[in-house]
């Protein structure tokens, strides 16, 4: 048996526009996926998801994957919960130039489902990787990283950037514009997260932005406006300056809530923040519902959030400088 994992995320900034070329900073954090495979003599793929939001369920089916699974879930579940982890093996697979290896895999994750943190990503990189050093080949993480790209690619309908996965490959702060992913230096940064409990579809989240490019000129001036706050959010980094890095923060929230991405719950998580004095507060990842990312050196901030309607949960994340690893 392999075993690997990788961490979750939170964006400083430019979640959304990335898609579409201009640059964004996501940060690894001490949330972690952990995929366990192990192989099997046929070309079956048995699957167990002991995620935080449900008892896990096991579903088996075969290699090829336009059987559906015979599981006893409802399907979407099952799309939701499977669609990741079996793209990750069809790249485990080409990468490995063994088509039918069949695994048992298990996922254990404390990175909660669709809340921005990145656990698609996460997943998908550890099951990469896990699956590939299960049948002796051994990936560079920016392979890795390459290849859960495409694995979100195929799962998200297209709707995706390099940012996720090669943050979540990689560790640490990192910057991603296009093709161009470079890990670059980040201070400790006083994160705090806060979670109402909900969830956003990232493919659906983005196919929304997408069409609202099409639909108004304005729409992909707004993009670009980020794209600006990202390289604005940059050189704050690269000075230390954390004022200056969440008033940022709060004007990149506020073009993320007027492509349509925010809701109620973040937005009162994102208030509640700031009303307690953080730096700066703002959604991550693709939005609808989930976690915001907000900067407070002290409790406050933490605190507040916990009795904000709506929040459902507040922690520090800390900065996790290591990307997917073998356990
Ligand atoms: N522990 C897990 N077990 C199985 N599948 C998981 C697990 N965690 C995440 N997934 C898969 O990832 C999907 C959520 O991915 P999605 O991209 O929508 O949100 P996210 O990655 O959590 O947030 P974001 O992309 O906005 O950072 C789930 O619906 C499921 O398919
Ligand atoms: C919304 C988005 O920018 C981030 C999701 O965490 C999508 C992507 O970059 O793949
Ligand atoms: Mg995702």
């Amino acid at each position: 048996m392999t075993v690997s994992s990788a961490p979750g995320k939170v964006y400083l900034f430019g979640e959304h526009a990335v898609v579409y070329g201009e640059p964004a900073v996501p940060c690894a954090i001490e949330r972690r996926a952990t995929v366990a495979v192990e192989s099997r003599d046929d070309d079956r793929l048995r699957v167990h998801l002991s995620d935080l939001s449900i008892d896990g369920f096991t579903v088996e089916y075969s290699g090829s994957t336009d059987e559906t699974p015979d599981v006893n879930v409802s399907e979407s579940l099952v799309q939701a919960g499977i669609g990741y982890i079996d793209a990750a093996i069809e790249q485990a697979r080409d990468a490995t130039e063994r088509p039918d290896a069949g695994f048992d895999i298990t996922v254990e994750s404390d990175i909660p489902l669709g809340a921005g943190l990145g656990s698609s990503a996460a997943v998908t990189v550890a099951a990469i990787d896990a699956a590939t050093r299960e049948l002796g080949v051994s990936l560079s993480s920016d392979e890795i990283a390459d290849r859960a790209y495409r694995a979100e690619l195929a799962v998200q309908d297209g709707e995706a950037s390099r940012a996720d996965t090669f943050c979540s490959a990689t560790g640490g702060a990192v910057r991603v514009e296009g093709d161009d992913c470079r890990a670059i230096e980040s201070p400790d940064l006083p994160i705090v997260v806060g979670f109402d409990g909900g969830a956003g579809d990232t493919g659906k989240l983005v196919a929304g932005v997408r069409a609202l490019r099409e639909e108004y000129e304005f729409a992909g001036e707004t993009v670009k406006s980020i794209g600006d706050i990202v390289r604005q959010g940059e050189r704050a980094l690269t000075e230390g300056d954390t004022e200056e890095l969440g008033r940022l923060m709060n004007f990149n929230h506020g073009l993320l809530e007027a492509l349509g991405v925010s809701s109620r719950s973040l937005d009162n998580m994102v208030w509640a923040a700031r009303d307690a004095g953080a730096l700066g507060a703002k959604l991550t990842g693709a939005g609808g519902g989930g976690c915001i990312v907000a900067l407070d050196p002290t409790d406050e901030t933490e605190t507040a959030l916990r009795f904000t309607p709506g929040c459902e949960d507040a922690f520090r994340a800390e900065l996790d400088t290591e990307g997917v690893r073998e356990e």
